[in-house]
């Protein structure tokens, strides 16, 4: 990205942030107010759907904003726009017309759309600094929300230049409270790299994942963790993500077809490795029902060996691949988050049981920080995966294994 990002000033322009307004209690919007909560910021909420409004204030995330008083009379030192892309400009001006804040920020996946469009709707750009946390999850509503999401996060502002270094250092505070690290970058910059690190992949996740839906039940009973990360975004909501990606489609293409021609370049030199071998087949669920094929490239098969030129192509991939996933920076950047211990609980697939497990540990004054299920469909029996602090871990085991349960610490 050479010159043209930064991280927004580290103390030279630190502006405090008190008081909060989002609007937009969803996934992220209510990620950050309790973030801010947990920092002491006093946080107003809004939303056009009072279930969400309504649980975002149950979990903690803040008190309703009064939308009968004048928010002019006490405006919030920032209001965060937490709706979906196409909303936000229009959104924002209803905003700035109200004077709810000092500063506005947004937090849409797509920077130079929303920009483009709040300037022809005649919003405030000099008030306006449009954001992107990079931390989500794919799932939606407050719900879902966490405090922890943006922890050791970039959070991108791209501001147009009309806004002065206050306000700007206004909502980079806000990223801090919210434990990210603020990047100043241009908004096309900044497209075209979430084109790359967030948009393609969340396409490529769903391919992949698409191609389960005529999957034979036998060859998903196999799903191991691995396509479990492969495909963990695609089960993101397919409106919001249609909106972002028509937001930033250029880029996204750009990206998609280099995939694609890698992927099909791998696609040709396989097929042509299974036709060297005389292996040919191409149903994978025909691999998976009808036995053990020969491998390509081995001798196991009694065939020579698939020459290392046909497979070039292959190994290419997986090397730059490799590469490639070299380069992605550590997932929680230099923040140190707790370490917890996971302790493996084998457990009954039997009404009652999580909540018997969850008793022993109460009653063990263990914290459970949190839980994983591992089960596979048709077994009577699933995994537990309990996370707690490393100083519980003994404690917790022999209450665990006094209570009866089949514990596994070390596994
Ligand atoms: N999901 C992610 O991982 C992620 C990560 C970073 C940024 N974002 C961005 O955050 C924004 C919100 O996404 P989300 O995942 O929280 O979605 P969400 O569906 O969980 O929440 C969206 C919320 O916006 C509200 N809303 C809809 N129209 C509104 C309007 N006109 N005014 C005010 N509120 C309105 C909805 O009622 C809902 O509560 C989007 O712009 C998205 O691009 C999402
Ligand atoms: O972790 C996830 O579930 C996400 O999809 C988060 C993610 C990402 O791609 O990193 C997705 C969209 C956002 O705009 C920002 C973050």
């Amino acid at each position: 990205m050479g010159n043209t990002s930064g991280r927004a000033g580290g103390g030279e322009h630190r502006h405090a942030v008190r008081r909060v307004t989002v609007i937009g209690t969803g996934l992220i919007g209510t990620s950050i107010a309790l973030a801010l909560r947990a920092r002491d910021v006093d946080v107003t909420l809004s939303d056009p759907d009072p279930s969400s409004l309504r649980l975002a204030c149950d979990l903690g995330a803040g008190r309703p904003l009064d939308e009968s008083a004048d928010p002019s009379a006490a405006p919030a030192d920032v209001a965060v726009v937490a709706a979906p892309p196409a909303v936000v400009p229009a959104v924002l001006r209803r905003a700035q017309d109200r004077g709810l804040a000092h500063v506005y920020t947004d937090v849409a996946s797509v920077k130079a759309s929303v920009l483009a469009e709040a300037e022809r709707l005649g919003c405030d750009m000099a008030t306006f600094v449009p954001g992107h946390p990079m931390g989500g999850r794919e799932k939606q509503g407050p719900g879902a929300a966490r405090a922890d999401l943006f922890l050791g996060r970039s959070w991108a502002l791209c501001p147009t230049g009309k806004a002065d270094p206050e306000t700007v250092a206004a909502v980079a505070e806000v990223a801090r409270l919210c434990g990210a690290d603020p990047l100043v970058l241009d908004a096309g910059v900044h497209d075209r790299a979430v084109a790359l690190v967030s948009h393609a992949p969340h396409v490529a996740a769903s391919a992949v994942a698409a191609r389960l839906v005529s999957g034979d039940a036998a060859a998903l009973t196999l799903a191991g963790q691995g396509v479990r990360d492969v495909t963990r975004v695609a089960g993101g909501d397919p409106a919001m993500w249609t909106e972002i990606l028509t937001h930033n489609a250029a880029p996204v293409a750009d990206v998609l077809y280099a995939v694609a021609a890698d992927l099909a370049a791998t696609a040709d030199a396989l097929r042509g490795a299974a036709e060297e071998a005389g292996t040919g087949g191409s149903d994978a669920n025909t691999a998976v029902a009808g036995g053990a094929a020969p491998v390509p490239g081995t001798e196991g098969a009694g065939r020579p060996p698939v020459g290392a030129e046909v497979l070039a192509p292959v190994r290419d991939l997986l090397e730059r691949g490799r590469a490639g996933h070299g380069r992605i920076p550590g997932k929680h950047g230099t923040v140190r988050l707790p370490e917890y211990t996971v302790i493996p609980v084998v457990i009954p697939d039997e009404p009652g049981t999580l909540g018997r497990l969850f008793a022993s540990a109460a009653a063990a004054g263990v914290n459970i920080e949190d839980v994983r299920i591992e089960h596979t469909p048709g077994l009577p029996l699933g995994v537990a995966q309990l996370h707690v602090l490393p100083e519980a871990v003994d404690a917790f085991v022999r209450a665990l294994a006094a209570d009866g349960w089949s514990v596994h610490p070390g596994a």
